[in-house]
């Protein structure tokens, strides 16, 4: 499997290539250069493989250049981390489906697939005797993930932007209270956007990318989608053995297109995903898009879902490259175009074509906490703010007939603000928060100005 960027001007890269580079090198964001295709019998056969080696048959189909015995324990190693047996189970309340991803060391999806981009990183850099300096932006759950998958490793150092005081403490201690040598986190005066932003102009200074030996943690990292597919096929192999479903639909909330867009792989993979339901908080630039045809960037708010307050979404780029029928050219028409106005429309016929795979709903702070308040009322289960987001969603645009998975991206002990408004109670805390506001913390406040980070990373980077 070859892989190439969505803006046409770097092919035939290798899995591991595509990986080490992270960012395009013409600014786009990788892709394969084809999808695999998989038949009816070929996904009746994953339907009941347990998560580990449901991963290895999805990935191995991606990864042309890694040996399987090698691939299957990265993989094996990357799980042993999280808390539950099935990694990520699928939970049934009063009808709704919950694909609880959560159980990872810092308590969010992005866990799933950074524990294994750590650990994948540690094997190329060993490979081929490099180091490696991680930069990445964060809205508040990316960070601790990444942290959490390098942290203590050799020849790997990570710099991790968030935004100052607009992630929740919880979010912020995660990050800020890990002191090992290796970790650097840096609060920017700004916003998720503006740190995205940053990171994607220091990838896109060749030479800086090349000195310092850059790495990207964020789903500009084509393994970063990769590994959040499988937890597509996961939920409906379960989902399946419980409606003995035809077809199935999944409620993701979004903010970076990251994790619906693995989603849209998936379906294209084959898995019979009626709709993918795409739910944003207050910041609906995509959910305007879907309905509308109208992707126009306006100021972020902050919400009781701070990791969605997020107005200018990466992936969406690598959606772009599908909806233009993998048209390179109009990819970089259409970017170039969305940096000089702020904005893109659609034709009538783009629309169809993005009716026929996505529904979208925004949902404001007030429905948010209610949600929450109403489903723990109802079932006793408790949803967190980004959650509640995708399962309010769901409840209003699923058909009554599909089943519809909704993603539980986070636990809800990382947002007890929002719980507690909702509920009247703080949530229960798992073990690994414990005593977290009593750890020693090392975090530096700086502007969200690309050349103060250069130079700061020019100053501490291996
Ligand atoms: C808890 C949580 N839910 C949902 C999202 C949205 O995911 P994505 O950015 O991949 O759309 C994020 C941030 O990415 C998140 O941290
Ligand atoms: N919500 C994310 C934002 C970054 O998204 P990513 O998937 O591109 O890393 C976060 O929690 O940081």
């Amino acid at each position: 499997m070859k892989y190439l960027s969505t803006r046409g001007r770097v092919r035939s890269l290798s899995f591991k290539d595509a990986v080490m580079m992270g960012l395009a090198d013409d600014g786009g964001l990788l892709l394969p250069e084809s999808i695999p295709q998989l038949t009816p019998g070929d996904i009746a056969a994953l339907e009941m493989l347990d998560y580990p080696e449901l991963a290895f048959q999805v990935l191995s189909r991606f990864v042309g250049d890694i040996p399987s015995a090698d691939l299957k324990s990265l993989i094996d190693r990357s799980y042993a981390s999280f808390t539950h047996p099935d990694i990520t189970p699928v939970v049934h309340h009063n009808g709704v489906h919950i694909l609880e991803l959560f159980h990872g060391p810092t308590l969010a999806f992005k866990d799933v697939a950074l524990q294994f981009l750590g650990n994948l990183f540690e094997y190329l850099l060993a490979e081929r005797g490099e180091k490696m300096n991680i930069l990445g932006a964060t809205s508040g759950d990316t960070g601790s993930a990444a942290i959490y998958g390098v942290r203590g490793k050799e020849n790997i150092n990570i710099f991790i932007l968030h935004p100052h005081r607009k992630v929740s403490p919880i979010q912020e201690l995660q990050m800020t209270t890990v002191t090992d040598p290796n970790v650097f986190n840096l609060a920017i005066r700004g916003t998720f956007d503006d740190g995205q932003r940053i990171v994607k102009e220091i990838f896109g200074d060749l030479d800086f990318k090349a000195k310092y030996a850059l790495g990207a943690v964020n789903s500009i990292n084509w393994a970063r989608v990769l590994a959040q597919v499988v937890y597509y096929f996961y939920a409906w192999g379960r989902v399946r053995k419980k409606t003995d479903c035809r077809e199935i639909c999944f409620s993701v909330p979004t903010g970076n297109f990251g994790d619906i867009f693995a989603g849209f792989i998936a379906k294209k993979m084959g898995l019979p995903i009626r709709r993918l339901i795409l739910a944003t908080n207050e910041n609906n630039i995509l959910t305007r898009f879907v309905r509308q045809g109208d992707y126009s960037i306006g100021a972020v708010s902050q919400t009781y879902s701070p990791s969605m307050d997020i107005q200018l979404a990466s992936n969406f780029e690598r959606y772009l490259f599908y909806l233009y029928d993998e048209q390179s050219g109009r990819v970089r028409d259409a970017m170039s175009e969305l940096a000089s106005t702020g904005r893109l429309a659609f034709t009538a016929a783009e629309r169809e074509k993005v009716a026929q795979n996505f529904f979208a709903q925004a949902v404001s702070n007030a429905e948010t906490l209610e949600t929450i308040r109403d489903f723990h009322g109802k079932t006793g289960y408790l949803l967190d703010p980004h959650t509640a987001v995708g399962v309010r969603a769901a409840l209003d645009l699923g058909d009554g007939q599909t089943p519809t998975v909704c993603l539980a991206t986070a636990h809800p002990a990382k947002f007890g603000e929002a719980v507690q408004l909702a509920i009247g109670q703080e949530p229960t805390r798992p073990a690994s928060l414990a005593g977290i506001e009593d750890r020693e913390k090392r975090c530096e406040t700086i502007d969200a100005d690309t050349t103060a980070i250069k130079n700061y990373l020019a100053t501490h980077a291996l």
